[in-house]
């Protein structure tokens, strides 16, 4: 599939943005993203000791020098400076730097790209970028992860949940070969739906408060149905089902699934990547990371290591038997992690032909593109405010590398390809329906 030209910006909706007062975007940079550099700036005072224990006195002076660019940084957040160049010499600077300067021209004249003026896609993303940086710029403390505690809390915080998800896939497993296509089918909607519900634990949204999955995953998605407003898993079967009967020995089924959440989410991925790989669905699965952390629970290489190596050196016989058997994909090659630098710029997806021409090329190599949670769905459609019943493809702005889908929870006020009236009667009654978590999609696009 050719990248088709993305529309000029002119002819699209306007992007989300603090600048309409009241609106979530708002709220979301007035209140919740100062929460999040607060909590940032508190993880990096509770560290000290462990920073002078390993590096001695230059650990606490590189600690005091990035809550200083912390501290700088919500100030200038809260008083909506001037968005500024970044003055790191990292991989992908300049076109941070770049980034802005169309942002500059976007605005043509009208003041300097700022917090609240500016799309929120760009200063939230723009946010995370400049966390990373006062820690890269200040060694030794180059590579602590300011949000490994809050992640790695949500896994241990869902233990119950993990265990019983390791439980059902395992039992499963036994008995895989003996099931119909019928009961395949109800075991992948099954096991999607985990995964999509296992959105809704993400620290960025909570502002970095407990979103750790509590209860048993299994349990209530009967009674979940109702809260997915466009449900495309026929879609996804029927794509996947086709896909095998056409397989060859030279062409192979492959997957990808572009990831979000560490903790409960990322086990709820990987149980869905190892049941398409166990009934034969696909032959590869190639998993998409962030090369830096992100949005606070965001999933990075350290994170997808981790988790196997917890499951594995778990206690309970049947998440150490999934943690050996993930290592196992990951070293046959039929599980492969990738990250790039693109999932942490803020360019929405549209871009990313022209941007990451490599990562276009590498993802139309895919069958099936499973994009996870709210941000990637913002970048999916570019963050801005669309008619509900405007058709996902039109949203996507020719970003068609392969067949694709979004498992996402509502945590932020867009959403594309619904049904007439179908928004104005939950709004009636549910006036936070878009971001409170509480409702989902399963939003496919077959990319012809
Ligand atoms: O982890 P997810 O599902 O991408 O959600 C992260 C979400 O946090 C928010 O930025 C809210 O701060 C959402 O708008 C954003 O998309
Ligand atoms: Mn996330």
């Amino acid at each position: 599939m050719a990248a088709g030209t993305a529309l000029p910006v002119t002819a699209l909706p306007v992007p989300l943005s603090g600048r309409f007062k009241g609106s979530f975007a708002y709220f979301t940079i007035k209140d919740r993203l100062p929460q999040i550099l607060t909590r940032t700036i508190d993880t990096l005072h509770r560290h000290k000791n462990e920073f002078f224990e390993e590096h001695g006195e230059k650990g606490v002076e590189a600690e005091k020098r990035a809550i200083s660019f912390l501290s700088k940084l919500r100030n200038e957040l809260q008083t909506d400076k001037p968005v500024t160049p970044l003055e790191d010499e990292l991989p992908d600077t300049t076109l941070w730097n770049q980034y802005l300067d169309y942002q500059r021209n976007l605005s043509n004249g009208n003041g300097e790209p700022s917090w609240f003026q500016s799309p929120w896609l760009y200063v939230e993303c723009y946010m995370y970028r400049r966390i990373h940086a006062a820690l890269a710029q200040n060694p030794p403390i180059d590579n602590f992860d300011v949000f490994k505690e809050g992640k790695a809390q949500n896994f241990f915080e869902s233990q119950g949940a993990i265990i019983a998800l390791c439980t059902y896939f395992q039992e499963l497993l036994k008995n895989i070969k003996d099931l119909d296509e019928k009961q395949l089918q109800e075991e992948f909607f099954k096991l999607l739906q985990v995964s999509l519900w296992g959105n809704k634990c993400d620290l960025s949204f909570s502002a970095g408060e407990d979103s750790s999955q509590k209860s048993s995953p299994l349990q209530c998605l009967e009674d979940m149905v109702p809260f997915i407003l466009v449900n495309d898993m026929e879609k996804l079967w029927l794509l996947l089902k086709n896909a095998k009967n056409r397989k060859t020995d030279e062409c192979k089924v492959r997957v990808d699934i572009i990831l979000d959440n560490a903790g409960f989410e990322l086990v709820s991925d990987f149980v869905v990547a190892d049941f398409l790989l166990s009934s034969k669905l696909a032959d590869e699965v190639h998993f998409r990371g962030k090369s830096i952390p992100w949005y606070v629970s965001d999933t990075t290489k350290n994170d997808f290591n981790w988790t196997i190596k917890q499951l594995q050196a778990a206690n309970h016989m049947w998440m150490s038997r999934c943690g050996i058997n993930w290592e196992g994909n990951l070293k046959k090659g039929v599980w492969v992690y990738h990250d790039h630098m693109f999932w942490t710029l803020p360019h929405d997806f549209s871009s990313m032909a022209e941007v990451a021409p490599d990562l276009y090329a590498d993802l139309q190599k895919s069958n099936l593109l499973l994009f996870k949670g709210d941000l990637n769905y913002r970048k999916l459609t570019g963050d801005r405010k669309w008619e509900h019943t405007v058709p996902f493809h039109q949203a996507l702005n020719k970003f068609h590398p392969a067949p694709l889908c979004s498992l996402r929870t509502l945590k932020s006020d867009t959403q594309v390809g619904l049904k007439p009236g179908q928004a104005e009667q939950i709004q009636a009654s549910e006036p936070e329906w878009m971001i409170s978590g509480k409702y989902g999609v399963v939003q496919f696009d077959p990319a012809l």
